[in-house]
């Protein structure tokens, strides 16, 4: 897929943002946004009605608004939601600029809650109009922070159709970057606070085979920290099965295949639906793209079917327009499990203007002219390929001779012109009960058999995650819908660089599934009974119904060395059953505590982080977090270390009574915006001095927020520099989201 060009090759031209910037606008312009191949493809498959086909290329042509969504738990989206709609909109409301009126931005009917909006401005009205330069540097903060994600509108619908609950077990196969899972781990944490995170019983699975674009990945899924998070680096099409705990009816416990509630394949493809912002697509299109892509996206739709549940549903997704990636894909996948049907979602968000699935289509190999063909016979009888062109095709690009009964009307295209979006495809699958009772008993016959004896054995599909692990089927199932949990991350390698002695296990090291090889740490819950555990629990007053046998650590010795983890049951239950090296585990759960130097002749003690908080949150004992004011937020924004004797009272006496570590404050803000919330934050004390223990971005990022203005430390740095180095600054985050995935969108052009 066409991609904008990252941040350092442009920096090597020695060329300014400005003017980088200017180029590509220059470049946009001078673009041929025509391509017969492409037109005479399209109009072939009668996408759209005769009457309609100038209003759709025209719509192609046209610059593509900016969509973002406003992210993060159910609650706090709601707060910073009603931030944008009452406060930015009615001042970005009646503006203009050279004489033309510029329109605010609006909210997209069909996103529940109103969530998500669109805005259609130039890039100089952002860099110099007032009210929308503010707007701007609102958005950018509260993108870096992780309250808004720049996502392209029509990338926020898959996840809409899935209908996650937090109690499901979901899997996103084709994950990164991750906008999507970031939606799918919202649903799961819907009932959270705005203070605390809840730890829901439900799974989030991600998995990308491209190791580089997992780490993207969890860098995104940072935002919204959850013990219920795992990722993976595999090819989805040969995905392992992944093996946990289970009962009979008989209570007897086994070792059974995790299935899945929900699955998302929003699988890689040629992406033509992109053309509006990936301009190369223009003179690039051809149609073996997507044809050579048909095989792959079918081998993974089909893995999906055999990790659901009974009554699952999965999600198939592309940003291509192409049939023989959609309705091809979906009808090889029907024809070849006959357990599954489209489910017809056309009463689901009824907002979302859409179009039918196509029925019947043309495929073709020809890269010059075009010309499709009605059958696969009638494409191998042609003269004009040979073999090895004709080898590329099989007859699943075409419609099946039961096409008609597929209900492939049921699936979705979104087209551009409908309500002025990028093109995408959806189509959502369920399993379907009639062959339930022969389902289970083939699944009996394949689970693990359970031994007499309850000792330790081995599973025997070799093709299998757990096959040369040691499973101890007598251990105690813990029941996965008690709500206890533990989480992981990625791996801390600097432990085993600063901390390993010679006898220790090293980082584990393969090259699974293809993939570069594989050096991750091991994965290893904590006993209940660590002694920097019990630390932690103890000076924070964390209570004790806090699930501390859900902690774990990433390093090769197994020990609270820097950094603590919580992962929720399902999650430990995955991590103790599987080989995390065969599954190339690459993070799991959230980091909830890190070790803090304390100085000379101190020992060291853990605090907790400002991620990790939230999960924390609701264990702390109320009366022990200590009760904060304006003021003192407003000195900590602004001051690295202020000196307790700066603050006033009663302030200044609660944080001089507490001994040196790691405390929590929470300050009642609604006497600032107006919202009715409070912001719960954890400080660090020393002997003299308290700190803010958040990143400098998230400290701008708050100031704009409550003061209107970033108050921090970091603006006396930025009122040297030039008038629209926050433009600049905004380009440089873009361009680095443009390198990390395909649905990102320029904020500003
Ligand atoms: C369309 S993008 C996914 C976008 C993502 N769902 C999102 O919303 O941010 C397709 C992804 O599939 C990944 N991919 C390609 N082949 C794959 C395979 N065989 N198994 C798993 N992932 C694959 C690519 O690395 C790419 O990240």
């Amino acid at each position: 897929m066409t991609r904008t060009k990252g941040r350092n090759r442009n920096n090597r031209n020695g060329k300014g943002n400005r003017e980088r910037k200017d180029e590509r606008t220059d470049l946009i312009e001078k673009i041929d946004m025509n391509n017969e191949r492409l037109f005479g493809y399209y109009k072939a498959q009668k996408i759209v009605p005769e009457e309609e086909w100038d209003e759709f290329v025209d719509s192609l042509r046209q610059h593509l608004p900016t969509a973002f969504r406003v992210c993060g738990s159910r609650q706090t989206a709601n707060i910073l939601n009603s931030t944008i709609k009452n406060v930015h909109v009615p001042t970005l409301s009646d503006v203009t600029f050279e004489g033309q009126k510029i329109p605010p931005p609006v909210q997209f009917p069909w996103y529940p809650d109103g969530l998500a909006w669109g805005f259609n401005v130039p890039k100089k009205v952002l860099r110099r109009q007032p009210e929308f330069k503010k707007f701007h540097s609102f958005l950018v903060y509260e993108t870096e922070v992780g309250n808004i994600s720049r996502q392209e509108a029509v990338s926020m619908i898959p996840p809409l159709f899935m209908e996650v609950e937090p109690h499901h077990r979901t899997m996103d196969m084709c994950a990164a970057p991750g906008s999507k899972t970031a939606q799918i781990l919202e649903a799961i944490h819907a009932q959270d606070s705005s203070t605390s995170t809840s730890i829901p019983t439900g799974l989030v699975l991600a998995n990308d085979s491209d190791n580089k674009r997992t780490h993207l990945l969890i860098h995104q899924s940072a935002r919204l920290p959850s013990p219920a998070l795992m990722v993976t680096n595999l090819d989805a099409s040969s995905y392992p099965t992944i093996r946990i705990p289970q009962q009979r009816k008989d209570g007897t416990p086994y070792l059974g295949q995790l299935l899945f509630d929900r699955i998302l394949c929003d699988v890689p493809c040629s992406g033509d639906g992109t053309i509006r912002k990936n301009m190369g697509i223009w003179k690039s299109w051809q149609p073996m793209d997507g044809n050579g892509l048909h095989s792959l996206q079918v081998r993974i739709l089909q893995r999906a079917m055999k990790m659901l549940k009974d009554d699952g549903k999965i999600v198939y997704s592309t940003c291509s327009l192409n049939p023989v990636e959609n309705e091809a894909v979906i009808a090889e996948a029907l024809g070849s499990n006959r357990d599954f049907e489209l489910v017809d979602v056309s009463s689901q968000i009824p907002e979302l203007k859409r179009r039918p699935g196509l029925t019947t289509w043309r495929a073709t190999a020809d890269k010059t002219m075009s010309r499709t063909f009605e059958s696969y016979e009638e494409f191998m009888g042609s003269s004009m390929f040979d073999d090895n062109v004709k080898a590329k095709l099989t007859p699943g690009h075409w419609p099946p001779p039961d096409a008609d009964k597929m209900n492939l009307e049921r699936c979705m295209r979104i087209y551009p012109h409908l309500q002025d979006t990028g093109g995408f495809f959806v189509a959502v699958l369920q399993k379907v009960q009639k062959k339930r009772d022969k389902i289970e008993r083939k699944r009996a016959a394949e689970d693990t058999p359970e031994l007499p004896d309850a000792k330790k054995t081995k599973t025997t599909e070799s093709a299998d995650v757990s096959s040369t692990m040691e499973v101890d089927v007598s251990a105690p199932v813990t029941p996965p819908e008690a709500a206890t949990p533990a989480a992981v991350e990625s791996s801390e390698k600097t432990d085993s660089k600063q901390d390993s002695k010679p006898e220790e296990r090293q980082p584990h090291q393969s090259s699974g599934a293809g993939g570069p090889s594989f050096k991750e740490n091991p994965y290893t819950f904590l006993s209940p009974d660590d002694p920097i555990l019990l630390n932690c629990i103890e000076r924070l007053h964390i209570s004790s119904d806090f699930p501390s046998s859900n902690i774990l650590v990433r390093n090769p010795t197994g020990d609270a060395i820097r950094s603590l983890y919580i992962a929720n049951n399902i999650v430990k239950d995955i991590i103790q059953n599987n080989d995390f090296e065969k599954l190339r585990l690459t993070a799991a759960g959230t980091k909830v505590f890190n070790k803090q130097d304390t100085g000379k002749g101190q020992d060291a003690q853990f605090r907790v982080l400002g991620e990790g908080l939230p999960v924390i949150l609701p264990y702390i004992e109320p009366s022990t977090i200590i009760k904060g004011d304006t003021s003192a937020l407003k000195i900590l924004l602004t001051t690295h270390y202020p000196l307790c004797t700066k603050f006033e009272e009663p302030f200044r006496s609660v944080i001089e009574a507490r001994p040196v570590g790691s405390h929590v404050v929470q300050f009642p803000i609604s006497e600032l915006d107006g919202l009715n919330h409070d912001i719960v934050l954890p400080i660090w004390k020393s002997n003299v001095s308290i700190t803010l223990m958040i990143d400098k971005k998230a400290k701008s990022a708050m100031s704009l927020r409550l003061f209107a203005v970033d108050i921090t430390t970091s603006t006396k740095e930025k009122e040297k520099a030039k008038e629209d180095e926050t433009v600049v600054a905004v380009q440089d985050v873009e361009d680095d989201r443009d390198a990390e995935g395909d649905d990102d969108v320029d904020v500003d052009e």
